[in-house]
Formats: structure tokens, sequence, C-alpha cells
């Protein structure tokens, strides 16, 4: 193959990370240099065993398939005995249309091709090589053609030749496929734990609707207050969607989650063995929101240090890994959330009041659930519709008959979320009959959880763990941190025991308590 012909296949298969283009893109150039009728990438891997049709090209286009195919036990006899030999030897092996590992391919990509599938197997003709980076197999090259016996040493020369950019394009096709598999799935589970929808946007939260409006499309920080639970990250989510920036990247931190000295390389990344166990450099959050939103959730728990290097990092829009001495810059708009009083917070020297003003542009307070009480109905039927597709319930029940006046009698010291878990634990419970909403308490009282009506039923692990928590917050007048604090007396981390508290639903850090 020469020079010219070469730098095109190489051009085109590299053309686009979308194996299906790249590869009939070759295959219309190559048909014209060669007798061919379809291209195939197929993959062998031994551990666990499996052999599929990774993608194929062929008259009418290309196409992912992607499919495990199975083979026979001669077949990957064959198949093992040519990766042990090609993981020694430097040059990629070719096998024709004689073999019978070929004979199974074809005959299964015949089947499902229309423009070969009327030719019987004897009929063609085909040439395989294995695609090879460094000394790793990664997947195998076939050309086939209709008519016996098309393919001499000139073509096996040829498709040799194609070796390299083959091996590289499929790589890079693979793990861009992987890429997008995780982002799809990350995606629909931020979507799933965090809705994707303001309800009470028309009612309880027009005004909070509003100002989201105004506030979206310019690139101002945002300061959204709020107790817990009572949607800060949906309004974050609502922002960033009807901003300019919303093809890019929403990144969430949760400052109250990361141990103190792993702040600065989760926001700002660090260099390879900038630290024991940094093995390779590792981007922050700050660059991966670049063009995109950085969601600072809880930012009031940040740490002094941390503080210091975010305000740095607002002013001048600089940043360095932690272990690099070079100055980074992203395109970042900053949203932040809170459910502590900043402003005292401030007075009392707890958080910086230079950072505060450059968090402090535009503020939004989230109103509590207990002064919107009229979005409770509406609420209640979104997560009753969210809930059962979550768990898959064939039958949606309504509420009982009074069952939503209940709700609106109480006053929801943990606001939407706790709304949510009683959603959730009456769907349990109810079998399919008509909701009746148990398991809130009056706010201030220790309680067990309500238990369903059935007397002989057996508190849960969960249950009585949660009514153990409640019980200790009491005792510690809501303290969650420090010594003496229900974190302290229950042995557990104040960010899981946070995270516990925040997945049941109770209210920490407000009412008659004091969060620290
Ligand atoms: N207006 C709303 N419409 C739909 N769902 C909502 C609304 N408000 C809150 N939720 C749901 O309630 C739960 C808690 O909301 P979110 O996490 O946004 O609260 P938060 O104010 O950020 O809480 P925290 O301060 O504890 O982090 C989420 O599952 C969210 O989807």
């Amino acid at each position: 193959m020469d020079n010219h012909r070469f730098l095109e296949v190489t051009r085109r298969i590299c053309g686009s990370l979308d194996i299906d283009e790249a590869l009939y893109d070759v295959f219309l150039y190559l048909k014209q240099e060669l007798p061919l009728d379809a291209i195939l990438i197929t993959i062998y891997e031994m551990n666990p065993r499996q052999a599929r049709i990774f993608a194929m090209a062929e008259e009418t286009g290309g196409f992912i398939v992607d499919e495990p195919i199975s083979l026979s036990e001669t077949a990957w006899k064959g198949i093992g005995r040519w990766l042990d030999e090609s993981r020694s030897g430097t040059i990629p092996w070719l096998r024709n249309q004689a073999h019978p590992i070929n004979r199974e391919i074809l005959q299964i990509v015949r089947t499902g091709t229309p423009s070969i599938q009327a030719r019987a197997i004897d009929e063609f003709c085909s040439i395989t090589c294995a695609l090879k980076v460094k000394r790793t197999i990664i997947g195998n090259l076939t050309l086939a053609a209709a008519g016996a016996n098309h393919y001499d040493s000139s073509h096996a020369d040829i498709i040799r030749q194609l070796n390299e950019p083959f091996a590289i394009a499929l790589s890079n096709a693979r793990r861009y496929m992987d890429l997008l598999r995780d982002h799809q799935a990350l995606q629909r589970d931020a979507q799933k734990m965090v809705g994707d929808t303001l309800i009470g946007a028309d009612s309880g939260l027009r005004n909070v609707r509003q100002l989201i409006e105004q506030v979206a499309p310019t690139t101002s920080p945002v300061l959204l207050l709020g107790e817990t639970g009572t949607g800060k990250e949906v309004v974050a989510n609502e922002i960033h969607k009807f901003s300019r920036r919303s093809a890019g990247p929403l990144i969430r931190v949760n400052c109250s989650a990361i141990p103190e000295n792993l702040i600065d390389s989760e926001l700002f990344g660090h260099e390879k063995g900038a630290f024991t166990g940094a093995f390779e450099t590792a981007h922050g959050r700050f660059e991966r929101a670049h063009e995109g939103t950085l969601f600072l959730d809880e930012v009031g728990e940040l740490p002094p240090a941390a503080q210091a290097k975010l305000l740095r990092v607002l002013q001048s829009g600089e940043f360095e890994r932690v272990g690099g001495g070079r100055s980074l810059r992203a395109d970042v708009r900053i949203i932040a959330a809170t459910h502590r009083d900043l402003a005292s917070m401030v007075r009392e020297g707890q958080f910086r009041q230079d950072l505060w003003y450059r968090l402090n542009v535009f503020p939004i307070t989230i109103p509590p659930l207990r002064e919107r009480k009229q979005d409770i109905p509406t609420m209640v039927d979104y997560f009753i519709h969210q809930k059962c597709e979550e768990m898959n319930l064939p039958h949606r029940p309504a509420p009982a008959p009074g069952a939503l006046e209940k709700l609106a009698d109480y006053d929801w010291p943990g606001n939407v979320r706790e709304l949510q878990n009683i959603v959730e634990r009456a769907l349990i419970v109810s079998g399919g009959s008509p909701l009746e909403f148990q398991g809130f308490h009056t706010p201030g009282m220790a309680q067990t959880p309500a238990l369903p009506a059935h007397e002989d039923r057996v508190a849960t692990l969960d249950e009585v763990t949660e009514a153990h928590i409640r019980t200790t917050l009491e005792k510690t007048r809501g303290r969650i941190g420090g010594k003496g604090g229900t974190a302290d007396l229950l042995g557990l981390h104040p960010s899981t025991l946070r995270s516990r508290l925040k997945k049941s639903g109770i209210p920490y850090g407000r009412t008659n308590n004091t969060e620290s």
C-alpha cells in the first residue's frame, strides 16, 4: 500500500470517535482498492471467555454491533493458541477464510447482513489480522468478500500495515463508549437522587422561580439559603439548566463530606506524587466544572484554609493543583448553598467576611415547607409517581381520605426531604391500599418512627437505629460535632452522621439546637 493510500485510510479510521461512521468511511474507500463486501472488528476475551462482533461496515452503512457471539470449543482452543503466540511475536497473525474460526464468524455475520446473506458460506473469502497495541491484542480486523480466493499476499501486506491505525481507533472507540455509558449512568443516577422538576414553581416557590429566571442567564455567583431539605440542590439544577452553560457540566461538591486534609485536592486537583497515594495527576472539581457550574453545597462547613483558597480563585480565577507550581484557570460559575446562618458565622469569625461578600452577590432564600403548605398535595402526587416508578410498583395508590389534611397540620422540620421519605414509607407499608401517612413527629420530641398497623410487626434495624439517633440528638440538643456531640456519643464521624440524618429526613442544625 503506498503512502498516499495509507494516509487516506488512517485519516478515515481516525476521523471519528464513532467507530461505525469511521469504519464505513474506510469501507467506501477500500472498496475501490480491493475486493470487499464487509469489514468487521471482532473482540475475543479469555477471562471471562467471550467473543463479540464489535462493529462492522458493509454496503448499507456502518454499525456498532457490540453483541456476544457463541463459538465452538474448537474455535476457542484455536483462539487461545493464537492469543498466546501473538503475545510473544511482534507481527500480528493473519488467517484466511479456510480457517474454521473465520468460517464460524462469517457464518454469523452473513445471517445479519442483507448484502451478503443470500450467499453460501463457501462463496466467501476473508482475511483477518489481530489488532495489537504494544503486546496486547485488543481485537481483530477482518475483510470479507463474496467469491473464492480473492485475497493474496499483497492484501496480507495491506492489512498488516493497517494494524496500527485500526488498533488505535478501536482502543479509542471502546474507551469513548465506556465513558459515554458511565456519563449517562451518572446523569441518570443524579437525576434520580435529585428530581429534575421544581414542584411549586407556580405557587409556593413562585418568587424563587422568578429569581432563578433573572439570575440564570448571567455569570454571577448565586447563594442559596434555606433549611435542610428545602430543595437547594433542585434550585441549583434549575439555575444551571436555564443558564447559557447548560451544555457544560454541573459539578457538585458537598463541602461537609470531604475530610479536611483532602479538600484542597478535591477542589483543585493534585499532581502525580503530590502525596502518598497520588499515583496519577487528578483534575479537581474546579477543572472538571470548566465552562459549566460548580455547586458548593454546605459551603458554611469549609474549613478556614479552604475558605482562603476559594476566595483566591473567585478573585483571580486562578488556582494550582496540590504539588504543582503552575497557575491554572477555569471558567466556572459558582452556586453555593448552606442551611447555616452565614451572616452570624461571619460575625462570630467562623466564616471569612470577604468570601461571604463574594458569594452573597445574588442570594435566594428558599422558604421552608411549613410556609408553603399549598404545595403539599402536588408534591405528594409527584413523589407517589416518582417512587412508584423507582420501586417498580404496579399500582399507584392515592392518599386515603383525610390523609392530606393530616400532612398540612404538620410543621415539616425536615422539609421536602422529610415529606418525600414519609411518602416512600407509606408506599412500602400500604401494600397497594390508600396511603395513610405515618412516622412524622412533633419537632423537638424524640420518637420512635411510627410502625405500620400490624401489631406483630418487628421494627427493622434501620428504624431502631433511626429512633436511637433521634433520642441521642434530643439529649445533645441537636449538637452534631465536638466532644459530647451526637456523633461523638454514637461513635460516628460527623459527616457520616450528617449524611445518615439527611437520608432519613431527620432535621438537624436548626430549631432548638446548634450545629458545631
Ligand atoms: N420543589 C421541589 N420539587 C421537587 N422535589 C423537591 C423539591 N424540593 C426538594 N425536593 C426533593 O427533596 C429532596 C431534598 O432536596 P435537596 O437535596 O435539594 O435539599 P437541600 O436544601 O439541598 O438539602 P440540604 O441542605 O440538606 O443539602 C430531594 O430529593 C429533592 O429532589
